[in-house]
């Protein structure tokens, strides 16, 4: 089977072009910025995928790249076969980008502007689609007023609509319900699933994580551009065992008295310390242990693991993270 998208080996550096003063001085040039390491993923049709990363990891760049908005240094990208470089025409009508950042021309009415995006992709017939978007999107009262007057929450839908005018096989969402009501996201997450089960491809970036656990079936975690997990989004959880204790110690947590203890500490908070815990059973051995240790526990909170811990603990190297790349088909 064709990967709906395939990503191998791919770097990109950032150059800074050198300042007049520095030409003027014949300095030279600052080095690169290298915003993605390597990164190499297969993502198959239909599977909701998610991709996340802290600020800065590199997810954006990554998506101008499969949008063709940025070039790699180094690697390529297909979408459903096509080269994003190569074959840059096929490549965008087969993916569907919502962005980050809220663009628009303040000229034009939401069906306008709907029509318009259309028109890039040669579709002059589309209203029935786009009528369904905008029923679908809770933005049929919406569909004759101008881009420039809508609120912040309605002018992320219609990016979304803008991304589904050409029904691409392949859907890339980044960050989609960032500042986004309660409502809006219920009404976006109901819509992509449905056309995540019709057979679209999704791939969506998000600092929600509950979002990603509930909606994606594989994720890849990305830190200082490089890809450190890819699995399931089931195996991620499981990797991180059954549940997460944190404790709120009166002088803080007891470092460097017991190493395994240590080893289990997820997250450091103030006077607050979470640890990883494995299984029930283990909970009073490690309340012992952290008392034995000079810890004095003034509260005690344990919860069950989510990907919120497995994103922790990936990103502090305490979890072990279960990266596989697969090759593109
Ligand atoms: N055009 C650019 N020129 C130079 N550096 C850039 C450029 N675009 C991004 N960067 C840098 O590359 C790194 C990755 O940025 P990117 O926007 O891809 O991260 P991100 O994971 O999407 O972050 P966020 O979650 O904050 O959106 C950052 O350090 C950023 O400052």
């Amino acid at each position: 089977m064709q990967a709906a998208v395939c990503i191998e080996h791919v770097s990109k550096v950032y150059t800074s072009r050198p300042s007049l003063w520095s030409r003027l001085r014949q300095s030279t040039p600052a080095p690169g910025f290298q915003a993605l390491d390597d990164v190499s993923l297969t993502i198959q049709p239909g599977e909701f995928f998610g991709l996340l990363g802290p600020n800065g990891a590199g997810k954006t760049s990554l998506i101008s790249i499969l949008a063709g908005l940025a070039r790699p240094t180094a690697g390529r990208v297909r979408i459903c076969g096509h080269d994003v470089v190569d074959g840059f025409r096929d490549a965008r009508r087969a993916l569907g980008v919502v962005p980050q950042e809220l663009v628009f021309d303040p000229f034009f009415t939401v069906r306008e502007t709907l029509r318009i995006q259309s028109g890039y992709f040669g579709l002059h017939k589309n209203d029935d689609w786009i009528d369904e978007i905008l029923v679908n999107l809770d933005l049929q009262d919406k569909a004759n007023v101008n881009t420039r007057a809508l609120s912040g929450g309605m002018k992320r839908r219609v990016l979304v609509a803008q991304a589904l005018v050409h029904r691409p096989p392949v859907i890339v969402l980044d960050e989609p319900t960032a500042g986004v009501d309660v409502d809006l996201r219920r009404t976006l997450w109901q819509f992509i699933s449905r056309l995540n089960k019709q057979g679209h491809t999704i791939l969506l970036t998000t600092h929600y994580l509950e979002e990603a656990e509930a909606l994606c079936g594989r994720i890849a975690m990305l830190k200082r551009g490089k890809i450190v997990a890819l699995d399931t989004t089931a195996a991620l959880l499981a990797n991180v065992g059954g549940a997460r204790m944190t404790l709120r110690l009166a002088h803080g947590w007891p470092a460097g008295r017991n190493a395994a203890l240590d080893a289990r500490v997820l997250e450091h908070d103030g006077s607050r310390t979470s640890l990883r815990l494995d299984s029930v059973d283990e909970l009073e051995i490690l309340l012992a242990q952290v008392r034995a240790a000079g810890g004095i526990i003034e509260d005690i909170e344990v919860q069950r693991a989510d990907l919120e811990e497995a994103f922790v603990g990936i990103m502090n190297n305490v979890t072990p993270s279960a990266a596989r790349f697969p090759e593109c088909a």
